[in-house]
Order: structure tokens, then sequence, then C-alpha cells
């Protein structure tokens, strides 16, 4: 089914240059459209324009770390005691980190905004829009419904919000959402408690959940903890996707896989440090959840030339490109295509690989895998005779 928006090739739009965060002036945030933010000017125009009509598949993205500056700005005005400020263009500033802590404290602070569920239904809805606008075909949407319900939003109320959203943009944008519950870890065993029987209470469970994961700080939160919970979930039909290696090293990711059976990884950017492991996630095709521009934002990378990225295709690692937090870091998803086109030195065809690197790691069925595939194909193949 055609999706029901604008092509964003056919759209005569100034193409805005935007420079990345790191490297030049702050952009004034929430201004230019979405799918024509560009990053850096070593990208040839014409490839970000590819990006912006590349179907696309996201796996690696955050709910409330996805909100965009006007509903984050909009949802600040709800709620005058927080802290989080009104104005888009201060956004720019509140959303600048020191280090991963400092961005766990700002997520929270976005997480309290969210109040009710008409919140969450608005939050879901948008945050489909905008992936819609950049092409995304499906998408696996990070969930903590933890943080929500300790706030006091009714479960089974937030429940039918996230599902009301789902069916609404699937209807309109024509983009699939499926969605991941995750445990906020640093919240404890409290909250894996909870989130596991929010994941697999059959009264509760939202038909669009296909996978559990693992968020928060790492460090101080070892992952064989969560391994009874993981068990239930995954013995509930779930598939398990923690973040691991994003703050803390290999043996983080060495935990992920033996004592929670990942089947990928948010982010696995330390594994770069063990041949071993990157051999290990080559031979079993055990993809990386990879967000450059995340781990530049958090500091668990100090550049985007450091970043492990290329390590992990030279070894042959499956690589799929997310945009984790993207209003948050500055970014989104195609943002993110961008980077990695600069990284590794792709054109359009390299693209349309990692672009099918995310389809082939999805937990979507095989037909639908096959759709977003074809449109890929077909897209590259009318976009190079053009
Ligand atoms: N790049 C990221 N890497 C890791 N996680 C990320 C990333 N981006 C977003 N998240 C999300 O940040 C939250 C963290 C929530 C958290 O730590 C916490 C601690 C104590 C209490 C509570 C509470 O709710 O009361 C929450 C998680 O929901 C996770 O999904
Ligand atoms: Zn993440």
């Amino acid at each position: 089914m055609r999706p029901a928006y604008d092509d964003p090739r056919t759209t005569d739009q100034p193409i805005t240059r935007v420079r990345h965060r790191t490297a030049g002036p702050r952009r004034r945030f929430g201004e230019e459209p979405l799918t024509e933010r560009l990053v850096d000017p070593a990208v040839p125009r014409d490839l970000h324009a590819f990006i912006a009509g590349l179907p696309k598949a996201e796996l690696h993205v955050h709910h409330v770390g996805s909100a965009s500056p006007r509903i984050v700005s909009e949802l600040a005005a709800r709620h005058p005691d927080s802290k989080v400020p009104t104005d888009p263009e201060a956004l720019v500033d509140y959303f600048t980190f020191t280090d991963f802590a400092h961005f766990i404290d700002v997520y929270l602070s976005v997480v309290d905004l969210i109040r009710t569920p008409e919140d969450v239904r608005l939050l879901t809805y948008e945050v489909a829009r905008d992936m819609a606008r950049q092409q995304v075909r499906y998408a696996e949407l990070t969930i903590t419904p933890f943080s929500s319900t300790r706030r006091g939003i009714d479960e089974g109320a937030f429940m039918d919000a996230i599902e009301d959203a789902r069916k609404a943009a699937e209807a309109e944008f024509g983009t699939v959402l499926r969605w991941c519950f995750d445990i906020p870890g640093e919240a404890g065993l409290e909250s894996a408690e909870e989130t596991t029987r929010l994941a697999t209470d059959d009264r509760l469970r939202p038909e669009g959940l296909v996978s559990f994961g693992l968020g928060g700080p790492e460090i101080g939160v070892a992952r064989p903890q969560f391994k009874p919970y993981f068990d239930r979930a995954i013995a509930a039909g779930l598939h398990s996707v923690p973040h691991a290696g994003e703050t803390t090293g290999p043996g983080t990711v060495w935990d992920a896989l033996t004592h929670l059976r990942a089947e990928r990884i948010g982010h696995g950017t330390s594994s770069a440090q063990d041949p071993k492991l990157l051999a290990h996630l080559a031979e079993r095709r055990i993809p990386l959840e990879v967000c450059p521009t995340s781990n530049i934002a958090t500091r668990a990378v100090r550049t985007l030339d450091e970043h492990p990225i290329k390590e992990f295709t030279r070894a042959g690692v499956l690589v799929t490109i997310n945009s984790d937090d993207p209003p948050m870091f500055g970014t989104d998803l195609n943002n993110e295509y961008a980077v990695a086109a600069r990284l590794l030195g792709l054109d359009e065809r390299g693209l349309a690989e990692l672009a099918k690197n995310g389809v082939e790691a999805s937990f979507l069925d095989a037909p639908g895998k096959a759709r977003i595939r074809d449109e890929i194909d077909t897209y590259t193949a009318a976009w190079l005779a053009s």
C-alpha cells in the first residue's frame, strides 16, 4: 500500500544544510523539514536526497526519546511545574549532555511530562508521523511501560493508547509499528518484574509487542540478574534485544548473549575491543543496532571518526542503522544514514544494502520483509536509472 504522504524527492522545499552538532553552530530546532536535514557537506547533496526517499526499517528508537521538540514543548507548557523548557530553541541547549548519566536525567524529565493516556497517544502518533516522513515503512519502537505506570498512568489505558496510535499510524501513514518493552535496569528487579508482567500477561500485552529489552545505564547494572525475566519473556514468544556495550565493555555484550539470549544487541559499541566477540557476532549473524550520533551525544564515543562502525563492517557483522532518541541527539534516521554513508564511504547501492540489513534483522514476518526489500530495490533501480 502506498503511504499516504508526499515523496520527499518531489518536494521543492529548499535543502537546508545543517552542520553536525559536534562540529558547528547550533541549528534552530524544529524548523527545518525532517526529511531534508543534512548533516555533513562531505556527503554529496544528491545522496542526501536518495536517503530521504529510501524505504527503511528502524529497530532501535525510543518512544519518549523520539518526542519532537514541538511535542515536548507542548507537553512542557501543559505542566508548568516541569523543568523542561517550553521553547523549542531553549530545548536544543537542554538536550546537550555532559555524560550518559546527565542524558538519563534529562530523559526522565521528559518521561515526567507524559502523564495521561492522551499524552501517550499523541506522542506515539506524532512519532509515527515523523517516521513516515522519512520513509520508515516499519519500526520497532522501544517503550518503557514501567516508567509510565509507576507515574500513575493506568496500565490498561496505556496499552490502549499505544495500540490506538499504532493502528491509526498504519492506516494513515502506511508505517507498521511494533513494540519492544524494555526494563529500565537501574530501577532494579522491581521494574524487571513489572515489565515482565506487562509483557506476558495475556490480558495486558498489546498485539504489537514483539520484543523485550533492557535500557538505562549499564554501569552497576549487571545483565545476568535479569535472566529470569528474559527467560519468561522469551517463553512468551518475545525476542530478546537488550542494550549492551554502550557505556561498558565487551563483557556486557557477552553477558547479554549468554545470559539474556540476545538475538540483537542495542549499540554493542565496545564489541570492537574484542576480536573474538566480533567474530562471534559475524558468524552467528547477530545484528548490532548501531546509533552513531547517539554514541557521540552521550559521550560513549568521542568523535564520529572514531566510531567503531567501520570495524563492525570489516569483521562482517550485520550492521543496522538507527537513531535511538533522535530529537534529543539533534538527528533523525535520515541523518544517521548520511553519517553511515560518510564513515563507510557508501554510494546508493551501499545505502540500499544498509537499509535491507534493517529489514533482515527485524522481527517483521517474511511477506512484510519481502515487500520492503522489493520497495528498496525498485526505488534504488529507478534512482540510478534516472
Ligand atoms: N541510548 C540509550 N541507552 C540506554 N537507555 C536509553 C537510551 N535511550 C533511551 N533510553 C531509555 O532510557 C530509560 C532509562 C530509564 C532509567 O534508567 C530509569 C532509572 C531509574 C528509574 C526510572 C523510572 O522510570 O522511574 C528509569 C529507559 O527507558 C531506556 O529505554
Ligand atoms: Zn537505546
